[in-house]
């Protein structure tokens, strides 16, 4: 049976805050430290290892972090959501995301039908769509191939796509399956469709409009931008879109669009890049057997983490950390550091993913909560963010634990040798570097230049970021949210706190304001 409790009625919550803390800079360094980075690693597929040495862990604190996972029964709790029990009960939906790339467990009928069949049936559908317009059996009205996708959506119909986008961009065209370009609109700031729109050439690209719920304003009102933009320039619209969408979404039986794929309420947008809603974009600017390969690597990520032994299981390892760090250490925020290039939005996805999802004062049932949940996330790409915002997390006054991610190859390959060395290996260098800085520090009699140390990090490290790779971090990032959430015992997978604004600017676009909200209207001339 499983018992959803808050996390401080848990008697193994007591103990763990009892444990005796690490001094990290202590175990960091010297033969000590050399000994814990080749310990305290454990594979995530067999390209990706996470390694957890330089977090504030021992063996002691790990023993206690493996029982508090026990007792809050997290694979037990995963395996009732890929088996299809009601995990969102804020909305009362399934959770089925894990499911558009893999069979976890027991077949799950929703709705009258095989739920892993209806995402396959997409996924075959949007690869049946791409090869036609790459093969140019879909083409415009002029019958000329598409050279560009745009997608048009928001926040989950955005973020995530948008970042595997830019993930994977360069290494398609490294390796050949690059197809078309891909561009996003996504704010209903009139500058952003218009500088994409003029950008591209609108008579050779495709619009992918994205909507779970097809009600979202800012999504709406971009769509019609574009749809006066394409009959400004003589076309139809409907000829040069598609739609991605739920079957009851008022977007499902428009003849609006060339074609509409689905998803459905059991994906949450922050997690919907695996489905239709990462499909159509990626498969059509990379070729559906890239999306493949994203998926594949995700679903190893899913099958690892059903191992009940926490230091075999990275996402669960990497989420009771972060307990740790959020509940009992009171660390306030996560910065997420990809030495990557390619990963420049991912932290934004991932803001997205984490925030939206463990953001929560109440629990499942709605009481709320007298412990920190989700922490705050923040990121950018190394080397840019050291010579930014560093200061604070080396010698500023709260202590931010980092999530590094590394790749031993560039993406392109293309690379240069300055000062013996060449940008790659700099570029890796300075996060091995950062890690060991953080974590040991450095006296100095002048205050000013001290470095206290004891900042925890943890790093990803990977051969290079491939389709797989890339799939399965999104995962490993996934599942840990969805870990860190049963342990909160929060519903990671509503969003309530995204709609009093919403309600508040209907409300001012309508003119039926008073008080602070008709100043500010009148402010800012509205
Ligand atoms: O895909 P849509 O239904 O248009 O939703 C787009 C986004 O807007 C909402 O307000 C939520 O905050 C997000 O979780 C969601 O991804």
């Amino acid at each position: 049976m499983i018992n959803w409790n808050n996390l401080d009625t848990l008697t193994s919550f007591k103990e763990l805050s009892e444990v005796e803390r690490v001094n990290l800079a202590e175990v960091m360094s010297g033969e000590n430290g050399a000994e814990r980075v080749k310990d305290y690693s454990v594979s995530m597929t067999e390209d990706l290892t996470y390694n957890y040495a330089a977090k504030a862990v021992d063996d002691k604190v790990l023993a206690a972090l493996a029982k508090l996972a026990k007792e809050a029964q997290l694979t037990e709790k995963y395996a009732a959501l890929y088996n299809g029990e009601v995990i969102n009960t804020g909305e009362k939906r399934l959770v089925l995301h894990q499911l558009t790339r893999g069979q976890l467990g027991d077949k799950v009928e929703a709705d009258g039908v095989d739920k892993r069949e209806f995402y396959v049936k997409q996924q075959q559908r949007i690869a049946d769509f791409a090869n036609k317009v790459h093969a140019g059996e879909i083409t415009n009205a002029a019958g000329e191939k598409f050279t560009t996708v745009v997608q048009i959506g928001i926040g989950g119909s955005d973020l995530g796509p948008r970042a595997m986008y830019l993930a994977l961009e360069n290494w398609a065209k490294k390796n050949g399956t690059f197809k078309m370009e891909a561009k996003f609109i996504s704010n209903v700031d009139p500058d952003d469709a218009a500088a994409v729109l003029n950008s591209i050439d609108v008579a050779h690209s495709i619009f992918v409009l994205v909507s779970k719920s097809g009600t979202t304003l800012e999504t709406l009102t971009n769509e019609s931008f574009v749809k006066d933009a394409l009959k400004n320039a003589g076309l139809d619209a409907s000829k040069h879109m598609i739609a991605v969408t739920s079957e009851t979404s008022p977007l499902a039986k428009s003849d609006d669009y060339l074609a509409a794929f689905f998803m459905d309420d059991y994906i949450g947008g922050r997690y919907s890049s695996t489905s239709a809603v990462g499909g159509a974009v990626l498969s059509l600017a990379f070729g559906p057997e890239v999306f493949a390969q994203f998926l594949a690597g995700a679903a190893k990520v899913d099958e690892v983490s059903k191992n009940e032994d926490l230091l075999k299981n990275p996402a669960m390892l990497d989420a009771m950390i972060g307990v740790y760090e959020r509940n009992v250490l009171g660390y306030p925020a996560t910065a997420v550091l990809p030495y990557s290039q390619a990963l420049s939005r991912f932290p934004a996805h991932l803001q997205q993913l984490d925030m939206e999802s463990n953001g929560k004062s109440v629990n499942r049932f709605g009481e709320p909560v007298d412990y920190p949940t989700g922490p705050v996330i923040f990121g950018e790409p190394g080397t840019n963010g050291q010579h930014s915002f560093y200061q604070l997390l080396h010698q500023g006054t709260n202590i931010i634990p980092l999530q590094f991610i590394g790749f031993k190859n560039s993406q392109i390959g293309t690379d240069v040798v300055i000062q013996d060395s060449t940008s790659q290996q700099k570029l890796c260098a300075n996060v091995a570097a950062q890690i060991v800085a953080f974590a040991c520090g450095k006296s100095d009699e002048n205050r000013n230049k001290n470095f206290e140390g004891g900042r925890p990090s943890s790093i990803i490290i990977g051969k290079e970021l491939t389709p797989e790779t890339l799939g399965a971090l999104l995962a490993h990032f996934e599942n840990k949210v969805m870990f860190q959430g049963f342990v909160w015992n929060v519903n990671s997978f509503d969003q309530e706190g995204v709609q009093l604004g919403k309600v508040l600017a209907k409300r001012v676009l309508a003119h039926e304001t008073d008080g602070a909200l008709k100043v500010y209207s009148d402010l800012l001339d509205i």
